[in-house]
């Protein structure tokens, strides 16, 4: 039985749905893959749930989904919390004028960018992605949203790397990290 045959219980820990494949993209990387946890239809619906919970009842305009697999558990959460959805993407993709932010990943160097009109002044936004490992692409998402004047309520993970620190370095940004599962020690 694969994991998107398995029964999804509401108890259910979600690394029951998550493969590890090690040396990916690059040798000595254990890539944790959510895309059984996102592709079973009960998991789908935990994960989303289990993200939003702390977040319900605040006053949300966006949920900002970091490219890739971050547009999918993020629209789906923006759904959840009746909130837009704000695209966070890599460089070159959107059409419009755009600020953009660099950043260094635990396999390589990116940019992150945002439309110029995305968030207005005083708006609230959670953050939403799959997975926190050093934290730079979050930490780049909510420079990207404070310089466009909006306030970031909290950062929502699937996955925790601990080991790479990217909680600690969010949380010593002031941001409120949720996550639903860790990965530590290998
Ligand atoms: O905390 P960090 O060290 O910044 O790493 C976490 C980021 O890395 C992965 O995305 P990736 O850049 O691989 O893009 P993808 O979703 O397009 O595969 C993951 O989905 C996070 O966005
Ligand atoms: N170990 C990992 N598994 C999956 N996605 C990642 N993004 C950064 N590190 C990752």
């Amino acid at each position: 039985m694969n994991a998107a045959q398995k029964p999804f219980g509401w108890g259910d820990d979600v690394r029951d749905y998550i493969r590890t494949i090690p040396d990916f993209p690059k040798p000595g990387i254990q890539f944790r893959d959510v895309m059984p946890l996102f592709g079973h239809p009960r998991g789908l619906r935990a994960a989303v749930d289990r993200l939003v919970q702390p977040f319900a009842g605040l006053r949300i305009q966006h949920v900002a989904g970091l490219e890739a697999r971050g547009f999918i558990i993020g629209g789906a959460c923006a759904h959840q919390l009746s909130a837009g959805f704000l695209a966070m993407r890599k460089q070159g993709k959107l059409p419009g004028p755009r600020l953009a932010q660099s950043y260094a990943l635990e396999y390589g160097e990116a940019v992150l960018e945002v439309h110029d009109d995305a968030v207005e002044a005083g708006e609230q936004v959670l953050i939403v992605d799959d997975l926190l490992a050093t934290g730079g692409t979050a930490e780049a998402a909510v420079k990207l949203i404070e310089r466009l004047g909006g306030e970031v309520v909290g950062a929502a993970f699937v996955v925790d790397l601990p080991d790479l620190g990217g909680r600690a370095r969010l949380e010593r940004m002031g941001v409120a990290v949720h996550t639903l599962c860790a990965y530590a020690g290998d």
